[in-house]
């Protein structure tokens, strides 16, 4: 049987602190291998904001609507945020890989936990930063979050970086210190000597 687009085209999970420097290296990644990879639109029970097109920020939905699809086992990934819930289709992953793209994933712990148990034969590849101190750091630096919001990303970064060091969870852990050397390496990793780590 021909493999599957999925099995050809196997989603990669990044996961890491807040700060660790996900979305900097996925910005390298996606402007020197243009093409090449995609994100999938979440589920969301949000209201759309101002121009916000449904099915390009998000594929918006109601809780009825959301609930029903949890309980019929289409999402690899979801939570709530507030009093909002947000996750990601196996259909919307699928599609992107139909699409003949990448689909990459960039998701927190419980959802990381959650697409390990889904069956999309996804790659996970942890980025930590050098140290809880050079986190606190870059995110002060970012400039981007209040006092009260830098704490609480690094409360949690400790639970994630304890994470990052689980066996069996991560195909791979980059240490983002000098920002070059560690795109490389997470470039290196992902394009696999161009088989992208498929098995098929
Ligand atoms: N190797 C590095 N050396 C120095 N600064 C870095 C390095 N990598 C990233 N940064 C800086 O650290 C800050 C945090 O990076 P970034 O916003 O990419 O993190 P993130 O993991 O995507 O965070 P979030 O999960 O909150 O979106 C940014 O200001 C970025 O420019």
């Amino acid at each position: 049987m021909a493999p599957s687009a999925i099995q050809t085209h196997r989603p990669i999970v990044i996961c890491g602190p807040s700060g660790s420097g996900k979305s900097t290296i996925l910005t390298c990644l996606f402007k020197d291998h243009p093409d090449t990879f995609g994100f999938s639109v979440s589920h969301t029970t949000r209201k759309p904001r101002a121009g916000e097109q449904e099915g390009r920020e998000y594929q918006f939905t109601n809780q009825e609507a959301f609930m029903k699809l949890v309980n019929e086992g289409g999402f690899v990934e979801y939570a709530k945020f507030g009093s909002n819930f947000y996750g990601t289709s196996e259909k919307a992953v699928k599609s992107v890989a139909d699409a003949g793209r990448i689909c990459v994933l960039d998701i927190e712990m419980e959802g990381v936990k959650q697409v390990k148990r889904s069956d999309l034969n996804a790659r996970f590849l942890f980025l930590s930063p050098p140290s809880l101190e050079v986190l606190e750091q870059r995110l002060r630096g970012r400039a981007t979050d209040s006092e009260d919001a830098v704490r609480q990303r690094l409360d949690h970064a400790k639970h994630e970086m304890a994470f990052g060091k689980e066996e069996g969870v991560w195909d791979k852990v980059v240490i983002n210190d000098e920002l070059d050397k560690a795109y490389k390496e997470v470039e290196e990793w992902i394009v696999d000597g161009g088989k992208y780590g498929s098995q098929a």
